[in-house]
């Protein structure tokens, strides 16, 4: 997909009708077991919110049925127009919480951009961008996904025409706005996806630009896992006495169960081998440290008779869309990939997560490890460790106070199976 505005079929909203709730087309509802980091709430509904009947719709039919604590305590700040510094945990549904007050407070009559969400990949832009056109899918909304990567030319030719709200990754929609391309005085709202990676020296001081092509009157909004001393000097320079959320005072996910084997770096691709034998994976994410090792790790994979896919930052933007599109689709088990893929990537059935290369810092482990275990779920995340990465280990650990402990001969697939796949696994066999 291009640096489109996503084309979306607005589906009417009944509301004349009294049993609307009867009406909706609700998917399947997930009946895997979800730990406390999401069911652990105070019991609000959406309807609590007072949000209008069409978005509720696309809230409900998009299987969402109730808030999740971060959603509960982030919604009904957000639409009181306050800045907002939320912290939760990975997977536990920061995009909701900040999507939903923001399609809420967009006036479709107005035909201006009126919030920008931004983000630090072209793969979690144009996933978000997704998840805006399907809540608000019975609202006149226009959503536009604009990443570097894409002909500038139909970004300036959709912005021509009605665009409320705009998913971006920075470098592009700043290009944009200095060509006074993207107008940005109705712009009243800004969030900022991955803050502290935004934030951080990546990025280069890119959004102290950015902001400043904003009204001052508007409201800003920073969701992460984490947050780092990054934010501190942002936070004071453009954001007005930010409502702080923080439901991180324990570092890991309830679901995910952590093990690291201790190996050679030569005995690495035997040891992925046997892990790919004796673990149930539904879908796994493998990380390296670089783009090389990513491919060239793809490459032994195929050899010793697996099949995988491989995604990193290098790769021509249509190859990493078609790979990650079909990956999210289950065309393939294994993804192996570099850091391009550790903040905010949300495929459910991914169960496994294997660090080839063990991440140097905290956050980075934290964020990996995240790609499974989504929402509630259950994941195993393994951790090949080196002697040379004894100490990082160690110290991760002590970071995010927990325990990553070493691998069992057979890991209980109780713990990162779901119920469900345990059932149709134990019939396979006794079919
Ligand atoms: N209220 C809800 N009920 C059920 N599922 C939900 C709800 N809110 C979000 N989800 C689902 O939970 C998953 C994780 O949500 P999301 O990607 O927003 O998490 P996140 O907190 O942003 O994670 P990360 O920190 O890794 O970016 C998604 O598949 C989303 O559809």
């Amino acid at each position: 997909m291009s640096g489109a505005e996503l084309q979306q079929q607005v589906v009417p909203a009944n509301n004349g009708d009294e049993n609307w709730k009867a009406a909706l087309n609700l998917p399947a509802k997930d009946r895997r077991f979800k730990t406390a980091d999401v069911t652990d709430t105070k019991g609000v509904e959406f309807e609590d919110f007072c949000l209008g009947r069409d978005l509720l719709m696309g809230i409900f039919e998009k299987g969402w049925e109730k808030p999740s604590p971060i959603q509960e305590a982030s919604i009904g700040v957000a639409l009181t127009g306050q800045d907002i510094l939320a912290r939760a945990k990975n997977g536990t549904g920061k995009t909701g919480a900040y999507c939903i007050p923001v399609i809420e407070k967009i006036q479709p009559s107005i035909k201006a951009i009126q919030a920008i969400v931004i983000v630090p990949t072209r793969e979690l832009a144009l996933q978000t961008s997704q998840i805006c056109v399907e809540l608000s899918k019975h609202i006149q909304l226009k959503v536009m996904v604009t990443t570097g990567g894409t002909d500038l030319r139909d970004d300036i030719m959709r912005l021509n025409g009605t665009v409320h709200l705009v998913i971006a990754t920075p470098g592009r929609i700043l290009d944009l706005m200095e060509k006074g391309v993207a107008k940005m005085e109705n712009c009243k709202t800004l969030v900022l996806d991955e803050a502290d990676k935004l934030l951080s020296q990546d990025f280069q001081g890119i959004l102290d630009r950015l902001i400043n092509f904003l009204p001052k009157e508007r409201q800003v909004m920073l969701y992460s896992a984490t947050f780092p001393h990054t934010v501190t000097s942002f936070m004071q320079k453009h954001m007005h006495k930010p409502y702080e959320i923080n439901l991180m005072e324990e570092l890991t996910l309830l679901g995910v169960t952590q093990y690291y084997a201790f190996v050679q770096e030569k005995q690495k691709v035997h040891c992925l081998n046997t892990l790919f034998r004796k673990l149930q994976i539904n879908q796994s994410i493998i990380f390296c440290n670089s783009t090389q090792r990513v491919e060239l790790l793809a490459k032994k994979i195929t050899e010793i008779g697996y099949s995988c896919y491989y995604i990193h930052s290098k790769m021509a933007q249509n190859h990493r869309n078609r790979v990650f599109h079909d990956f999210r689709q289950g065309n393939c088990r294994n993804l192996v990939c570099s850091d391009l893929l550790t903040r905010g990537i949300d495929i459910q059935a991914v169960n496994v997560v294997i660090n080839f290369d063990f991440p140097r810092n905290a956050e980075t482990y934290l964020h990996r490890i995240g790609r499974s275990g989504r929402f509630g779920h259950l994941g195993v995340a393994i951790n090949l460790i080196t002697y040379e990465d004894r100490h990082t280990l160690r110290r991760i650990e002590q970071e995010l106070r927990t325990r990553i402990e070493p691998i069992p001969k057979n890991v209980d697939p109780k713990l990162y199976v779901a119920d469900q796949q345990l059932v149709d696994a134990a019939d396979e066999t006794t079919a």
